[in-house]
């Protein structure tokens, strides 16, 4: 059974390290401490060690004991109530999503009638039909009806891995600025990987810059993106107009590339290892708890 979480959702990490049963460093030595009711962007180039982050916090594997505390409880050990993981593998596994099912039937089954007014607050932010079905939506509609059903349970901390590319503009923004009023209204905190700095200005409140599994700089979004204002104009990377978190992290990928240099030459697994085995992500062949650590 699920417990409750027993603080305030806050996310600690100390020195944590996980390596893949191949060797593969997934993360090493992470520590981070990000507050209650904090919208945090995990920034880093792919491969960087995003995903692999966020299913530790999300408690999917074993790590060593004090290493994540979620709320101040151990996510893999008290198996959390309320942290909510949504990335690929849900998106893409949920074979329930592509029958021939209505939304307002799927969303019911989900606790939609539980929760009436998130449910109705979730149909109008991702601009849902409740008299779809699954099998005859787009794909950006189906994505958001998988939005809304990830939802509409109050979930306490919510780790997104970036699940909103189908998404339009208008929609991805709405669905933004109803992840905040979440934050700002009740007790919950927000994860967030993502490759697409559009809209998001004044959104996050952290940003943790991932490269190579490790954390290279982190802490409210303010003071980091304060570096941009100290550059003169010259050395911007983007074009002018860019936002301003956009041209940081620009300048961030851009010194990572520089320093890891050709990825056939550096030391970390195999390209693209994540995306290619099972075409889901590469964490399908991996039993629960297998955890080896160097
Ligand atoms: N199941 C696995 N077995 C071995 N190595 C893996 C596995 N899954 C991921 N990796 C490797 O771990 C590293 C981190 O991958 P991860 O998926 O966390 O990166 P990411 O920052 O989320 O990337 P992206 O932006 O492409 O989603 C990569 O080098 C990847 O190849």
């Amino acid at each position: 059974m699920p417990t409750p979480l027993p603080a305030p959702p806050t996310i600690e990490t100390n020195d944590l390290t996980y390596t893949f049963p191949n060797a593969t460093a997934g993360v090493s030595h992470v520590t981070l401490s990000l507050p209650a009711r904090s919208r945090t962007l995990l920034i880093g180039a792919n491969g960087a060690g995003k995903t692999t982050l966020l299913r530790l916090l999300a408690g999917k594997r074993l790590v060593p004991p004090g290493s994540v505390r979620v709320g101040g409880a151990d996510p893999f050990a008290d198996g959390l109530e309320g942290v909510t993981y949504l990335g690929l593998e849900w998106v893409l596994n949920a074979a329930v999503v592509r029958a021939d099912i209505g939304v307002a039937e799927l969303l019911a089954s989900v606790g939609g009638d539980a929760y009436p007014e998130r449910r109705d607050e979730l149909v109008a932010v991702l601009d849902v039909d409740v008299n779809w079905r699954m099998h005859a939506v787009s794909d950006g509609e189906r994505r958001r009806v998988q939005l809304a059903m990830g939802l509409i349970r109050p979930w306490t901390v919510l780790l997104l891995d970036e699940i909103t590319v189908d998404l339009d503009v208008w929609s991805r923004a709405q669905f933004l600025a109803f992840l905040r009023r979440e934050t700002e209204t009740r007790e919950c905190t927000v994860v967030y990987a993502t490759h697409i700095l559009d809209n998001l200005a004044g959104w996050p409140t952290h940003l943790v810059h991932m490269h190579l599994g490790t954390v290279k700089g982190w802490g409210p979004a303010e003071e980091m993106l304060r570096e941009v204002d100290e550059k003169p104009e010259e050395e911007m990377v983007g074009a002018p107009g860019n936002s301003k978190l956009g041209e940081l992290v620009l300048r961030w990928l851009r010194d990572d590339l520089r320093e890891r240099g050709p990825r056939s030459q550096h030391k970390r697994g195999p390209e693209g290892w994540s995306y290619t085995v099972m075409g889901l992500g590469g964490y399908g062949f991996e039993p629960k708890g297998v955890q080896e650590q160097k």
